[in-house]
């Protein structure tokens, strides 16, 4: 198949960069499980050193099954390149230790994933780069928070975990004025549903881990942009900053894993949606946060920029956390589970689990709810979700 990047999405996820013909007709794509490569000269290393001709030299930077990955998922987001990594933190350490330097100010939006929370606020800090937290959800903040030293605005939408939904395009164009880098983490909502870079960011982050790789079973990340950063988080951030290579087998299970990547995710937005719903009619729920849902935050930038919801929902009870608690002990279905994007519905409390690195201030100060749970829902029967929250949500 020519690679013609005119075909559509799940062509593209399936069949790009690969021709089964080249290797004995074998249809899946083969698995190099080497650490290094040979030539037939020492003249070939000086060529490819020099950037004469492209070839392979050693694993912790390129691979054959990393680099079909990575050429698929760079067209899925419409990016030129891309570099896949151990885990989705390793695709963000990796991108801000090549791109800042000591001195340097990033401006991040105050809801991110709270690893990532850590990484700005304990990680970076260590080598002098300094995070500075605004509203995205008012570009107008951002734009205060960006001073002579400022690099790079980061932000994730819909943001791990309360959804809340960030216009890409309003903060791009404040960047972009400014000369600055928009960093974009796609993981929550996928190339399926959105793709940053038609929205004027720079660079997109994903943890493979979830959506990509689509099955709970790997950890995997990816960065997509264009060649001049991805050649820099490459032959700095994973050469010898990070070297948080994924190995070929777990990109052999991601290139498995995007093939059906358009499929899962319909699926899991329409049962999100119908979740949400639910959610919304039950006497016992407070508030529901869920992209697009008609009457919440955000609905006019999910629609220009999302094309459905995408699998997760947020929502908070009006008995607080103690309900919060009943409910994840009740639930039979659901598991209770950090992580997310998987076949299986998944169920938690951010405040205690994946944000617990935000101190109880700073939840307070950036409004990250005590009493906030997240659902990541599956790819079971639909009936079969709903009707295990409801006998949950009936005895909160
Ligand atoms: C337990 C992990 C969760 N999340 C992770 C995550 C990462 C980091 O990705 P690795 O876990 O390093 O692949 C990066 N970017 C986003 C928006 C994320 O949600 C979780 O929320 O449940």
């Amino acid at each position: 198949m020519s690679d013609d990047l005119h075909h559509g999405f799940a062509t593209r996820a399936i069949h790009l960069g690969y021709d089964p013909l080249d290797e004995q007709g074998a249809l899946s794509p083969p698995l190099y499980l080497t650490s290094t490569y040979t030539q037939d000269s020492i003249e070939a290393f000086d060529q490819i050193r020099l950037g004469e001709k492209q070839g392979y030299v050693y694993g912790r930077t390129r691979n054959p099954t990393q680099a079909l990955l990575e050429e698929r998922l760079a067209s899925l987001e419409g990016a030129e390149a891309g570099v896949v990594t151990a885990s989705g933190m390793a695709a963000i350490s990796a991108t801000l230790f090549s791109l800042l330097k000591s001195g340097d100010e990033i401006v991040v939006d105050q809801i991110v994933y709270g690893t990532a929370f850590t990484l700005f606020t304990q990680g970076l800090t260590r080598f002098g780069v300094t995070a500075v937290f605004a509203d995205f959800t008012r570009p107008e903040t951002v734009a205060a928070a960006i001073g002579p030293n400022t690099r790079a605005v980061y932000f994730e939408t819909p943001a791990n975990p309360n959804l809340r939904l960030v216009d890409i395009a309003a903060v791009s164009a404040i960047a972009r004025a400014k000369g600055l880098l928009t960093i974009v983490d796609n993981t929550f909502a996928t190339p399926v549903l959105q793709r940053p870079i038609e929205h004027g960011a720079d660079i997109v982050l994903h943890s493979a881990t979830k959506y990509l790789g689509g099955h709970g079973d790997l950890l995997a990340g990816a960065v997509l942009g264009r060649k001049e950063h991805i050649d820099a988080i490459r032959l700095q951030g994973l050469r010898y900053f990070t070297g948080a290579t994924l190995s070929p087998f777990t990109a052999f299970l991601v290139l498995r894993g995007i093939k059906t990547l358009e499929l899962r995710v319909q699926r899991h937005s329409e049962s999100a949606l119908k979740v949400a719903k639910l959610l919304r009619e039950h006497r016992n729920v407070a508030d529901v946060f869920y992209p697009g849902l008609a009457g919440t935050a955000g609905a006019d930038i999910a629609l220009r920029q999302q094309a459905a919801g995408g699998g997760l929902v947020a929502f908070e009870l009006k008995g607080g956390l103690t309900a919060g608690r009943t409910l994840l002990n009740s639930l039979k279905l659901a598991r209770i589970a950090v992580s997310l994007g998987d076949p299986e519905t998944l169920i938690q409390h951010p405040a205690s689990m994946t944000h617990a690195s935000y101190s109880a201030e700073d939840r307070e100060k950036y409004g990250l709810s005590e009493g906030l749970l997240r659902l990541s829902v599956g790819l079971e029967t639909p009936e079969d979700i709903l009707a295990d929250l409801k006998q949950g949500l009936d005895r909160v």
